[in-house]
């Protein structure tokens, strides 16, 4: 059966490219692409306009809607997917906890899969985290994440997702981000690095040193195809789903 999607922030990185990687899908088809900006064609697919969200959502009836916007867009249409009835894949970042608590209510009336990474590597390497840490008990963690230039939120949401998957195995502990003049390391304190670049599609590295050695555990993304690729694997996951709030690692059991 063919996944009917809809795709937001359709002018944006992201949004473009899972339009072109849907194009290459057969089990999935875009009925609706929208954007702040209207009326441009991305991919051969007609934008558009955001503010006719909920009346498109209700005369296309996608399965699924795709968002990767910005924090209060976000918020906004997984609203209009609760009222229309459809599931929501979303993997902006930069939410506040209210925003991310809103989310979650929302998802008593409709399916939403959130991740702040759609990479099988960084799936992968959350894993390792979390086998290392244990291994490797009192060694300083020191995370850095690097990205193009027109990033907007540091660190990074898949940062802050390793950030609490090592809380989880070691307990609380404070974050340090960057620094700056007399500033030595204290004991058992994380310090989060943020690089901003060219256009870096995503890097993070977790860095384990103490006894004599380090171990780097690092994810380069290629390219936002692989985002993509994976989101789109979400959103055919989630089609048909009870609602409920659901996570990528579920994707890929
Ligand atoms: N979870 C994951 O695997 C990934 C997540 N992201 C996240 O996706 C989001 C978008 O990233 P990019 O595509 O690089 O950004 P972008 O700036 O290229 O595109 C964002 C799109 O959303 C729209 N938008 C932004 N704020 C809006 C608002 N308030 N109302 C309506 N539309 C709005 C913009 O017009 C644009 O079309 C970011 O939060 C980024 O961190 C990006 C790559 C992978
Ligand atoms: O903004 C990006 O580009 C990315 N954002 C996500 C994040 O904040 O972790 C995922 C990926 O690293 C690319």
């Amino acid at each position: 059966m063919t996944v009917r999607i809809g795709v937001t922030g359709a002018t944006g990185r992201m949004g473009g490219e899972v339009l072109a990687a849907a194009a290459e899908r057969e089990d999935l088809e875009v009925v609706l692409a929208v954007s702040r900006s209207a009326d441009e064609e991305v991919e051969g697919v007609a934008v558009e306009s955001a503010a006719d969200l909920p009346a498109l959502l209700a005369e296309r009836e996608p399965d699924v809607l795709v968002d990767f916007t910005g924090p209060e867009s976000c918020v906004e249409y997984a609203s209009a997917c609760a009222e229309a009835g459809v599931a929501l894949v979303t993997g902006t970042t930069g939410l506040s906890d209210e925003q991310f608590d809103a989310l979650e209510t929302l998802a008593d009336d409709v399916p939403v899969l959130y991740a702040s990474n759609f990479s099988r590597g960084i799936a992968a390497l959350r894993r390792a985290v979390r086998e290392a840490i244990p291994a490797l008990d009192g060694y300083d963690i020191e995370l850095t994440e690097t990205h193009h230039n027109a990033k907007r939120d540091a660190p990074s949401g898949t940062a802050l997702t390793l950030l609490e998957d090592i809380d989880d195995v070691r307990g609380d502990a404070e974050r340090v981000h960057g620094r700056e003049g007399e500033a030595p390391r204290t004991e058992g304190e994380i310090g989060v690095h943020a690089r901003r670049a060219g256009d870096i599609a995503g890097e993070h590295e977790v860095l384990l040193a103490g006894n004599h050695e380090s171990l780097s555990l690092t994810h380069r993304a290629g390219s936002r195809g692989v985002f993509a690729a994976g989101a789109l694997d979400a959103a055919a996951w989630l089609s048909g789903r009870d609602a409920g709030w659901y996570d990528f690692t579920e994707v890929l059991e």
